[in-house]
């Protein structure tokens, strides 16, 4: 499989219309989805990533439902885009090699096969349904902060063998300060930079996805993450008009017009925010703490229901090592703390002694 050629010195992703579903609580309206398709496609963005913020099949119980089907979007998204080509994302196990069929023929011409970052064994079956469908691929390594680069390097070979043409270091807690970013960068360019090209899916928890861009342009790194707005789980994603200006200011081609970047923030996505993505305390103690940002908005619920700071809930699942996928342990933290609180037993010690 060879990699793509690059028509600029960057290729920029947009992923407001997937990792925004998070921010969105997986409520996109098919309205919103075509006036930022049009928005991104007028700015020069190449490929425009829509689905549910899990991935394609992600609407359940567990990762909240969307509010519109989202291979209605995708189909929507596809119908708007002018030059620019609809990507989608899948986690195995949450989305199946059917719900990539449909999306690949609602629109979607390339998937991002989404696993944490030691697990990329998981991926080779849908890389090989996607190149079936003529797709192009795409490996997305989360958590990347959990592995260390020759680890990190070992897993994107194993998907670029599988026959992915880019490989993602994906900072899903926001949590790679810049010498690990770089470290990272520089050891998957070592391994596969030949082959692939390898990207980066930064999260601004701790403010450095943008900085951890250029530093990854500077190491070799050719495929960038952003989001309109910075629209993302956590405090969001870098964002896409940023790094746009950020690139053009060093004189790194992305292809993108700046101007029309901001406008497709202000006047497009701006007035259907919900929040805007910001580095409040819990989003901090994300990036502090290596959680998963997608977690933001379950912690905060589970907060309310259960008494219980959303800031100890997110270092708590820190400190257990909870990954994506992991969502219902949440609750889980949630209990135990409140139970912590009230001085009475954790939770399974008082399931233990009932069945004692
Ligand atoms: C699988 C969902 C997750 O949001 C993917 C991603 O964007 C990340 O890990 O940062
Ligand atoms: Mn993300």
């Amino acid at each position: 499989m060879t990699r793509p050629a690059l028509t600029h010195d960057v290729r920029i992703i947009d992923t407001t219309l997937r990792d925004g579903s998070h921010a969105m609580g997986h409520r996109f309206t098919e309205d919103q989805v075509r006036s930022t398709v049009r928005a991104l496609d007028r700015a020069g963005v190449e490929w425009i990533e829509v689905s549910h913020g899990d991935g394609v099949g992600g609407s359940s119980f567990n990762y909240g439902f969307s509010g519109t089907d989202e291979m209605d979007l995708i189909a929507a998204a596809a119908e708007e885009a002018g030059r620019a080509r609809i990507a989608v994302l899948l986690v195995p196990g949450i989305g199946t090699a059917d719900d990539l069929r449909r999306a690949h023929a609602a629109g979607a011409r390339m998937v991002r096969v989404a696993t944490h970052c030691t697990e990329a064994d998981i991926s080779p079956q849908y890389f090989e349904v996607a190149r079936e469908l003529g797709m192009e691929t795409c490996g997305f390594l989360m958590m990347a902060h959990r592995a260390e680069p020759k680890v990190l390097a070992e897993q994107a070979r194993i998907m670029v063998d599988a026959g992915c043409q880019s490989v993602y270091v994906t900072d899903s807690a926001g949590a790679l300060l810049m010498h690990e970013a770089r470290e990272r960068f520089e050891a998957l360019v070592a391994e596969v930079g030949d082959q692939a090209w390898v990207g980066y899916h930064g999260h601004q928890n701790m403010s450095l996805g943008v900085a951890n861009s250029v530093l990854g342009q500077q190491a070799g790194v050719r495929y960038f993450d952003g989001s309109l707005c910075a629209l993302g789980a956590g405090s969001g994603n870098s964002p896409t008009e940023v790094l746009g200006a950020v690139f053009d200011r060093l004189g790194v081609r992305t292809g993108l017009d700046v101007a029309s970047l901001l406008d497709a923030a202000e006047d497009v996505v701006r007035p259907y925010l919900p929040r805007w993505p910001k580095m409040d305390r819990n989003a901090i103690v994300q990036g502090w703490a290596g959680v998963y940002s997608s977690f933001l908005l379950h912690a905060e619920r589970a907060a309310a229901r259960y008494g219980v700071p959303a800031q100890d809930i997110l270092r708590r699942c820190g400190e257990l090592g909870y990954v994506g996928g992991q969502e219902d342990m949440i609750i889980d933290v949630a209990v135990q703390l409140a139970a912590e609180e009230e001085g009475t037993a954790p939770v399974d010690e008082r399931e233990k002694e009932a069945v004692r």
